[in-house]
């Protein structure tokens, strides 16, 4: 399908997630706000009206979305069908097996598609429903349309039932080799058995090539927002899960192809400036020549602060040196670039331990795109005269953009509507992520809205998303505080990590096999790993709670267990004195081993890679990407109680290596060590 149509389907699927998120709000508000009154759950015939505001827009606007990409589905058909457009109808030459790295999964929905559209042409808005099969009774993925096929032809006042359906479906899918068999069972369920050929295909490929990334239809340029701290304030937890999580996915659209450009919007703008320049000159007088020694910017910033609240000839000073400073006079700059360095040196090095990188376009670099986009809204005239200030409305349920204040000076709002012009117009970019906290949703649905009605951003070309994440708590379940109420340093936070990291290895008995060396990488990929994992293994939208000692558990879905398993699976080849170079090696020449039930589990996850990380694209979720490598360990796991790689006779001497179950350990491996890879964990091969 169209971009256009996959982006309106991507909008359904978040606003339909926002409803659930909402509804789900609301019952816990109702449930506590009706204790043992009565059951208050939404009746089922709740109008729209009903509703509260945001939920009732939410669904309408899903209704809308949904209606118009079954719009432009049915448009795009029928421009097919009348020639104008190549047919999506996939000719029996295009009938081969997904090529390595594509998804499996996609491919088998396009095929019930066609097959779909061949037995009902007449219905347009058919449900294409394929997933992976739970159970490998029932094959190795299930498609279950029929069920709803039926139902919707006896809407229409036709007879039939799923099982006919189901036969019908079956009877006009293509054939094609890399399905073995398709099974109807039950009420109209389709199995499908995969033919462990294309196991074999894709895994020798995958290791004599490595870990291919899904196939896309063109490479954008994407803009990643991340993680954009503020010169002399505190860098908190929150930017350290934009750190994370901006990294991440920055890491995996590079994987698959695209362009990132990965920005830091630096908070390094603004009035405060005025204040902190005016304090150095008097505390510092020489500054321009000797560099001024602030060690803790934080006091330095309570103290101008406390000095431009009671003193008014300080405030007046701290007024004329934000003029000078955005007229760019160079004194003043170079104050101002003095204070930035404390704070810029500050971020790097919690950046450079955790492997973040961004370029910084900080907030300073739009001024004068500021200017003219505030002269181009005026002349547009979108903006309104409010008490002095001007505004921009975006949408009229929103508060306005205040895009200048009644001083004249900009705001955070103008920042970011000159931001996006750049991002769009000069970086050309055709997807924007912003990666910050939930707080500021709002910020950015007027910043689209503002954006779309000045016709700087045209919804149908550029993607945007906010990428939001909800606050961390701590093991009390409050905002995550150090025990006297301050903010938590992040560079405490990550040395804590590092001792508790430690202290686990030695528990283990690490520190008797590893060198001093093997151990200090050992340490770090622990530490960062495990505060990365914990953050990006939950749905970025919750709040979660942050506790070394849960992410230090080394059972269950955390980086530790995890770490263990690849090293342990590594290890694996090295005792039968292979390495990844005689594997790739062999791989040429011998068949990855699928015939025990088990191996073809693992294989099917393995192949299932790709699914992952297309899904991730559609709702920039990378809890997906934790959970497909905790199912990939579990499943290896399995595997490996169940079937031997290397046997040995009483001596403990090798008497059998099983090369081709060898190889489905390197696969793993190598699939593993790529999940890692995306989620910005660094691996060790011992530990
Ligand atoms: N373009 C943006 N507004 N990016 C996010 C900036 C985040 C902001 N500096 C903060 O700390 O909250």
């Amino acid at each position: 399908m169209s971009y256009e149509y996959q982006k309106l389907q991507h909008r359904a699927e978040v606003a339909e997630h926002e409803i659930k998120v909402i509804e789900e709000k609301l019952r816990q508000l109702r449930t506590e706000a009706s204790k043992n009154i009565r059951d208050v759950e939404l009746p089922s015939h709740t109008a729209v009206a009903d509703l509260p505001e945001d939920l009732a827009q939410l669904i309408t606007e899903n209704i809308k979305l949904k209606m118009r990409s079954a719009v432009l589905k049915r448009a795009i058909e029928e421009e097919e069908k009348s020639g104008k457009r190549p047919s999506g109808a996939i000719s029996k030459a295009e009938m081969k097996e997904p090529v390595v790295g594509s998804s499996i999964l996609g491919a088998l929905q396009k095929y019930f598609e066609l097959a779909i559209q061949r037995a009902y042409p007449d219905l347009t808005d058919a449900p294409v429903v394929v997933t992976v099969s739970g159970n490998s009774k029932f094959g190795d993925y299930q498609c279950n349309s029929a069920m709803q096929i039926a139902q919707l032809l006896k809407n229409q006042g036709l007879k039939s039932n799923p099982r006919e359906v189901a036969q019908k479906l079956v009877s006009e899918v293509p054939e094609f080799s890399w399905v073995r068999k398709l099974e109807i069972a039950g009420p109209g369920f389709i199995n499908i058995t995969l033919d462990r050929s294309i196991g074999h295909r894709a895994l020798s490929e995958l290791l004599t090539k490595g870990v291919q990334p899904p196939p896309i239809e063109r490479k954008m340029t994407i803009v990643v927002d991340f993680p954009s701290a503020n010169i002399a304030k505190d860098m908190h937890v929150g930017h350290l899960r934009a750190g994370i999580i901006g990294e991440s996915i920055s890491r995996l659209l590079e994987f698959i192809g695209h362009n990132v450009l990965r920005i830091d919007h630096l908070g390094d703008w603004g009035t405060q400036f005025g204040m902190l320049i005016a304090h150095l000159q008097d505390i510092f007088p020489d500054y321009q020549t000797k560099s001024p020694p602030i060690g803790d910017l934080q006091k330095f910033y309570k103290e101008s602060k406390k000095r431009f609240d009671e003193d008014p000839d300080f405030k007046k000073r701290a007024y004329e040196c934000v003029v000078k400073l955005q007229s760019f006079d160079p004194v003043y700059k170079k104050a101002w670039e003095l204070i930035c360095d404390v704070s810029r040196k500050e971020f790097q090095k919690i950046y450079a331990r955790l492997d973040i990188t961004s370029e910084e376009y900080g907030e300073s670099f739009y001024q004068t795109r500021m200017e003219a986009v505030v002269k181009e809204l005026e002349q547009k005239g979108l903006l309104e005269e409010d008490e002095g200030r001007k505004v921009m409305w975006g949408r009229k349920d929103r508060i306005p953009f205040t895009i200048v204040k009644s001083d004249g000076g900009f705001t955070y709002d103008t920042s970011d509507m000159a931001t996006i012009k750049f991002r769009i117009h000069e970086q050309k970019a055709e997807w924007l992520i912003y990666v910050t906290d939930a707080g500021q949703a709002t910020h950015f649905e007027v910043l689209e809205a503002c954006a779309i009605k000045a016709g700087i951003m045209d919804p149908e070309k550029v993607r945007m998303d906010h990428m939001a994440f909800g606050v961390v708590l701590g093991e009390d379940k409050k905002k995550f505080k150090t025990r006297s109420g301050e903010t938590v340093k992040l560079a405490a936070l990550l040395d804590e990590g590092l001792k508790r990291a430690g202290e686990k290895l030695k528990e283990k008995g690490r520190d008797q096999v590893l060198t001093p060396e093997e151990l200090k990488k050992a340490q770090e990929a622990l530490a960062y790993g495990c505060i990365k994992y914990a953050d990006l293994s939950h749905n970025r939208i919750h709040e979660y709670v942050f506790s070394f000692d849960k992410m230090l558990e080394d059972k269950g879905n955390t980086a530790v267990y995890l770490l263990y398993m690849l090293t342990r699976i590594r290890s694996i080849a090295r005792l039968a004195g292979h390495t990844s170079e005689t594997l790739k090696e062999l791989a040429k020449s011998t068949p990855v081993s699928l015939d025990h039930e088990k191996e073809w589990n693992l294989a099917k996850v393995l192949l299932r890679f790709t699914e992952t990380l297309e899904k991730i694209t559609r709702d920039l979720g990378l809890h997906h990407l934790c959970e497909y490598l905790y199912e990939l360990s579990t499943v290896f796991s399995e595997f490996y109680d169940n079937c031997y790689c290397v046997e040995k006779d009483s001596k403990g001497e090798i008497k059998v290596i099983h090369v081709g179950r060898l190889l489905l350990c390197e696969a793993t491996a190598t699939v593993m060590e790529k999940c890692f890879n995306i989620l910005g964990i660094r691996t060790v091969s011992k530990m």
